[in-house]
C-alpha cells in the first residue's frame, strides 16, 4: 500500500492503550473519563470541522456566479471585465496551488489550515472593500488573494480527510466534504440574490466574508482536536511504538519502501504493517506533529517527492481529472446561457438545470464514497463516470432538425442528471483514489499539482468557450466537450490497467478495515510479552534471527545432510544435554580440533566454541533449539498465527538459567534438562524407547 499515517489508525492506537472501557463519549465524559480521539465523536468533530473548511471558500467563489447580472450592472463591468474577475481565481493557481501544496506537506495541515482560511478571508474582505470602493482593480487583487487561499485549502481539506479517515472510510469522508461544499455553492447561488435585494453588493460580499469566519473557526477547533490527538499518542505510546505507522492497503509495499526508507512486513494471517523510521516529511516533525508527521528520529527522514516522481498512475489520475473538471466547470460557466440559447429556457429553468450538477453531487457524494469504501472500484467508477460525461454532452450537443437534442428530444432534463451523476462520480472517486496512488509524505504536493492541472484546464477551456461560441456555437462546443470527456475516458482505461498490471488493482480494491484493529492487537501481544516493541531499524535483523527463520535454516540444512524429523529431533536432545553429537565428533576428529571435555559440553556455548573451531566453516551448525511455535495465550485474547513471526524467542521460552546459555547464534535455549553427568545410557534410553527413532536410527 501506500502509507498513510491514518488519523484512524492513531485515534484506534489511542483506543487500545488507553485505560477506558465506557463505549459512549458522552457518558464517560460524565464519568470523567476523557474524550479518546478513537471516538466516534471525536471523529465526526473532526470531519466536521474539516468539511467546514471549505465552506467559506465555496460560498464565495460562486459570489460573481450568484450575482453576475448585479455585479456587471453596478460595477459597470464588460463581459471582458466580468470574466477576467472570475478567471483571476484559477489563473494564478495553475502554479500556486502547487506551491501551497508543497507548504502543506512542509508546514502541516494545522497551521496550513489556520494560514489558508485566513487567506480566505483576507481576500474576500479586500474584495468587499473593493465593491464598496468601486475600485475594480481591487476586486481584482481580492480575487487574486482568495484564490490563491482558496484552492490550496482545497489541498489542506483532502490531506486532513485523507489523514484521519485513511482506510475504509476514506471515500464516505471525501463524499462529505464534497456535500458541505456543494451545499455553500447551492446557499450561494439561491441566498445571494435575495440577500443583494436587502443589503447591496457590498452587504452580499459582507455575508460571504462573514460565512468565511465559520471557516476560520472551524480551521482553529480543528487544531485543537488533532493536537489533542497528538498528545493522546504521544501520551500513551512509547517512542518506539510511534515509529509503527500502519499502512493504507492500496499503496504497493515497493513504493512505500521506496517514499519512506521502510520496511514492510506481511505477517502470516495477512496483517500488514509498516515499520519506519520516517514518515511525512517535514522540518519541525521531530516531536510537534506525530498523527502527520509521526516521530522518527532518524536521519532517513525523506523529503516529500518532487512532482516528477509521484508516478504514471498519479498522472494519469490528475490528467483525468484535470479533463473532466474542465469540461463540468466551464460548462457551468456558460449553461445558463446555453440552456437560454438552445432550448429557449428562462432564467430561472436555467438556473435550475445548471444548479442540477451541484445538486445531485450534493446527494450523491457520501452516497457514492459509501460504496466507494465496501466495494472498491474507484477506478472503475471515475472510468464510467468519464464515459457517462461523454455521452451527457454528446447528447446536449446532437440535435435534430427541430433543433431538439437528437437521443432525449426536449428534455435536456435528462442529460444533465447524467451529467450531475457523471460529475458526482469524478469527484467522488477521483480525491479518495489520488490519496491512494501517492505516498502520504507528497499528498500535499499531489494534490497541489493535480488542482493546479485542473486549474489549467479549466481556465484554457474557459477561454476556448468564450472564443468559440461565438464562431461555431454552442453544439460545436458540446461536441468538443464530449471528445474531451471520452480522452479522460480511455486515460480512465489506461490508469485502471496501469494500476491493475503494476499496482495489483489497489484503486479498486475494498481498503481493509481500520488498522486500528491490528494495533490494539498488537499492544495486546507486547503486554501479553508474546511480541516486541522494537523500533523500525531492528526490523530486518529480527527478520532474519526470527525463531521461523532459523528454524528454516536449520531444517534445509539438516535436510541436505539427509536427516529426518526425528534425526533433528536428536540433535536437539544433544544439545539440551550439553554433548557433541557424534557427527560433531567425527567431524571434530576429521579436522583435528579437540572437543572439550563432556562436563564443559554441558555449556552450549562449549559446543559453540567447539563448533567454531572447525576449520571448514561448514562444519555441522549448532543444535539450534526447539522454538515453540505455540506461545502460550492470554486469556480472552485471540493470537493469530501471526503472533509466531513477532514473537521473540526471548519471551516464547524462560529466561535462561545460568548454565543453559545460548546457541551459536545467540538466541537463548530451551528450558534445560536436570543437570546430571552426561550419560550415554539416558541418551541411549530415549532413542531406544522411540520406535521412529530407532527406524531413523537404523536408517
Ligand atoms: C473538490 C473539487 N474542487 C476543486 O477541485 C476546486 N479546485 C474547484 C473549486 C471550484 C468551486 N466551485 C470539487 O469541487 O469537486
Amino acid at each position: 500500500m501506500r502509507n498513510v499515517a491514518s488519523y484512524g489508525s492513531i485515534a484506534k492506537v489511542d483506543d487500545a492503550s488507553a485505560p477506558f472501557s465506557a463505549s459512549s463519549p458522552a457518558a464517560s465524559r460524565w464519568s470523567g473519563r476523557r474524550v479518546r480521539p478513537s471516538d466516534a465523536l471525536y471523529r465526526n468533530a473532526v470531519l466536521t470541522v474539516a468539511c467546514v473548511l471549505t465552506f467559506g471558500l465555496y460560498f464565495c467563489y460562486d459570489t460573481p456566479g450568484a450575482l453576475v447580472t448585479d455585479i456587471t450592472a453596478d460595477l459597470h463591468l464588460t463581459s471582458f471585465r466580468y470574466n477576467l474577475l472570475v478567471s483571476l481565481y484559477s489563473w494564478p493557481n495553475t502554479v500556486m496551488v502547487f506551491v501551497g501544496g508543497l507548504l502543506i506537506d512542509r508546514y502541516g495541515n494545522r497551521k496550513s489550515a489556520v494560514a489558508l482560511t485566513l487567506l480566505v478571508l483576507v481576500g474576500q474582505l479586500i474584495m468587499t472593500a473593493a465593491v464598496t470602493l468601486r475600485w475594480y482593480w481591487l476586486l481584482l487583487v481580492g480575487r487574486f488573494v482568495f484564490g490563491i487561499g482558496g484552492e490550496s485549502l482545497n489541498v489542506c481539506q483532502s490531506t486532513i480527510v485523507s489523514r484521519w479517515f485513511a482506510g475504509h472510510e476514506l471515500a464516505m469522508a471525501f463524499g462529505f466534504s464534497l456535500t458541505v461544499s456543494r451545499i455553500g455553492s447551492i446557499l450561494s447561488f439561491n441566498t445571494l440574490p435575495y440577500v443583494h435585494g436587502v443589503v447591496g453588493l457590498s452587504g452580499a460580499f459582507a455575508v460571504g466574508a462573514l460565512i468565511c469566519t465559520l471557516s476560520i473557526a472551524a480551521a482553529s477547533v480543528f487544531v485543537c482536536l488533532d493536537r489533542y490527538a497528538e498528545q493522546c499518542r504521544a501520551r500513551e505510546s512509547p517512542p518506539s511504538a510511534q515509529a509503527w505507522r500502519y499502512r493504507v492497503d492500496s499503496v504497493e509495499e515497493e513504493e512505500e519502501e521506496e517514499a519512506t526508507g521502510s520496511m514492510a512486513m506481511e505477517l502470516e494471517d495477512g496483517i500488514r504493517e509498516t515499520t519506519t523510521a520516517s514518515g511525512d516529511a517535514g522540518p519541525s516533525t521531530a516531536t510537534s506533529e506525530p498523527p502527520e508527521r509521526p516521530q522518527r528520529g532518524s536521519a532517513r527522514t525523506p523529503p516529500p517527492r518532487s512532482p516528477l516522481q509521484l508516478g504514471l498512475s498519479f498522472w494519469l489520475c490528475s490528467l483525468i481529472g484535470m479533463l473532466a473538471y474542465s469540461t463540468v466547470f466551464s460548462f457551468i460557466a456558460v449553461g445558463g446561457d446555453f440552456f437560454h440559447w438552445r432550448y429557449g429556457a428562462s432564467r430561472e429553468y436555467s438556473g435550475f438545470l445548471v444548479s442540477l450538477v451541484y445538486d445531485i453531487s450534493m446527494f450523491m457524494a457520501p452516497l457514492l464514497g459509501r460504496s466507494f469504501d465496501q466495494v472498491g472500484l474507484r477506478g472503475i467508477f471515475l472510468l464510467t463516470s468519464c464515459a457517462l460525461s461523454t455521452l451527457s454532452f454528446r447528447t446536449l450537443g446532437t440535435h435534430n432538425a427541430h433543433g431538439n437534442p437528437a437521443l432525449f428530444p426536449r428534455i435536456p432534463l435528462l442529460s444533465m442528471l447524467t451529467l450531475g451523476l457523471a460529475f458526482s462520480g469524478v469527484s467522488s472517486s477521483l480525491w479518495p483514489s489520488m490519496t491512494l496512488v501517492v505516498p502520504a509524505a507528497s499528498l500535499g504536493t499531489a494534490l497541489g499539482v493535480a488542482q493546479a492541472l485542473q486549474n489549467f484546464g479549466t481556465s484554457t477551456a474557459s477561454i476556448f468557450v468564450g472564443r468559440t461560441v461565438d464562431d461555431f456555437g454552442y453544439d460545436y462546443v458540446m461536441k468538443v466537450f464530449a471528445g474531451v470527456s471520452a480522452v479522460a475516458a480511455v486515460l480512465a482505461v489506461w490508469w485502471n490497467l496501469d494500476d491493475w498490471v503494476h499496482h495489483g488493482g489497489r484503486v479498486n480494491r475494498v481498503l481493509p478495515p481500520e488498522p486500528a484493529d491490528e494495533a490494539e492487537l498488537r499492544r495486546q501481544l507486547i503486554a501479553a510479552g508474546l511480541a516486541v516493541d522494537y523500533v523500525p531499524l531492528y526490523v530486518p535483523v529480527y527478520v532474519l534471527i526470527s525463531p521461523q527463520a532459523i528454524d528454516t535454516v536449520r531444517r534445509a540444512y539438516y535436510r541436505r545432510l539427509g536427516e529426518g524429523e526425528m534425526g533433528m529431533r536428536r540433535r536437539d536432545l544433544y544439545a539440551r544435554l550439553g554433548i557433541a553429537h557424534p557427527d560433531v565428533q567425527r567431524k571434530a576428529a576429521e579436522a583435528g580440533v579437540r572437543l572439550p571435555r563432556p562436563e564443559s559440553l554441558q555449556r552450549p556455548t562449549g559446543i559453540s566454541a567447539a563448533m567454531t573451531t572447525t576449520p571448514r566453516g561448514s562444519a555441522t551448525p549448532p543444535a539450534a533449539p526447539i522454538v515453540s511455535a505455540s506461545p502460550a495465550r492470554s486469556p480472552g485474547m485471540v493470537v493469530p498465527s501471526a503472533t509466531r513471526l513477532s514473537t521473540p524467542m526471548a519471551s516464547a521460552s524462560p529466561t535462561p538459567s545460568p548454565g543453559s546459555g545460548r546457541s551459536i547464534e545467540g538466541q537463548p535455549q530451551p528450558p534445560p534438562l536436570p543437570r546430571r553427568p552426561p550419560s550415554s545410557s539416558l541418551l541411549h534410553r530415549s532413542w531406544k524407547e522411540s520406535p521412529v527413532d530407532r527406524s531413523n536410527r537404523s536408517s
